[in-house]
């Protein structure tokens, strides 16, 4: 596709105007960078509100509430805080890890999102990944899971995410429908080290005891998140109520061909393949 046919669909999908990414040597581009690197610095997540355009907002709220009756795959069940990276497998039964509840919540794979949604033709664009790599500091690659490089998540009434790491190093939710109550995102910002030191801290804050540093992000439609999953132990909180709540993610990662380990898979969308 031509550059500027690009730029316009782009433009039609996010406010390049407010958010220039495809221009981040102009004066608007390095301050939204300069904005971005500070804060993402400092909490190890960034918020753009206003990202997506409220027709689109719209437009994929209505598919994902199809898509969802047809495809989604309810994941229920009770994960470890690593899911299924390498650390999980040195630690004993009663490791403050396993301390979970049984959650559910329903998703779309890759795979079930067409080419043509403005979810897959935004992660495919290449100045989104430089954006990425400019606030992180670091060259990063979209994921090469077939499954879990993007994925569309549906939380219905009582749904909800326990406490976990991400698999992959950085993820984009983009925010497309809130729930009347909850859903809330909370994260324990660079927390990693600290929980993986510290089995009495990881336990209390599974058990609901908040750290000092758990910061909350509500769902608000429209809203780009930049995150540091891997190191940042987060959850999304039960919803309340009748409207679901509905979020996209991007996932990118330091090394190219990056693949989600197959727990993961297994535990997001009931299949390895
Ligand atoms: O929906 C969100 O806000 C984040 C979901 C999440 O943490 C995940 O899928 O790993
Ligand atoms: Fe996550």
């Amino acid at each position: 596709m031509e550059l500027n046919t690009l730029i316009s669909k782009i433009s039609d999908i996010i406010n390049l105007d407010k958010y220039p990414i495809h221009d981040l040597e102009s004066e608007a581009g390095r301050v939204l960078l300069a904005k971005a690197r500070q804060e993402f610095n400092s909490n190890s997540l960034i918020v753009l509100n206003d990202f997506l355009r409220p027709e689109i907002v719209s437009h994929l709220a209505a598919e994902t509430l199809e898509d969802d009756v047809t495809k989604s795959f309810c994941f229920t069940g009770s994960n470890n805080v690593f899911l299924g990276t390498q650390e999980v497998q040195n630690l004993s039964p009663d490791h403050p890890s396993y301390l979970q509840k049984i959650y559910t919540k329903r998703t779309l794979a890759c795979d079930q999102i067409s080419s043509d949604s403005p979810l897959k033709v935004l992660f495919q664009w290449n100045p989104l990944v430089t954006f990425v790599s400019s606030i992180v500091g670091q060259e990063v690659y979209r994921s090469a899971d077939k499954l879990g490089a993007m994925t569309v998540h549906i939380h219905h009434n009582k749904d909800e995410q326990d406490w976990h790491f991400d698999v992959s190093e950085y993820t984009i939710v983009l925010h497309i429908l809130a729930p009347q109550k909850g859903g809330v995102l909370e994260y324990v910002p660079c927390s990693r080290s600290e929980v993986e030191e510290d089995t009495e801290a990881l336990a209390k804050i599974i058990r609901g005891d908040r750290h000092s540093l758990t910061k909350d992000l509500p769902t608000i439609p429209g809203v780009f998140v930049l995150h540091s999953g891997k190191l940042s132990m987060h959850r999304v909180t039960p919803v309340e109520g009748t409207i679901p709540r509905i979020s996209a993610t991007m996932s990118f990662n330091r090394t190219p061909n990056f693949q989600l380990n197959e727990y993961t898979r297994q535990l997001y969308f009931g299949r390895n393949e």
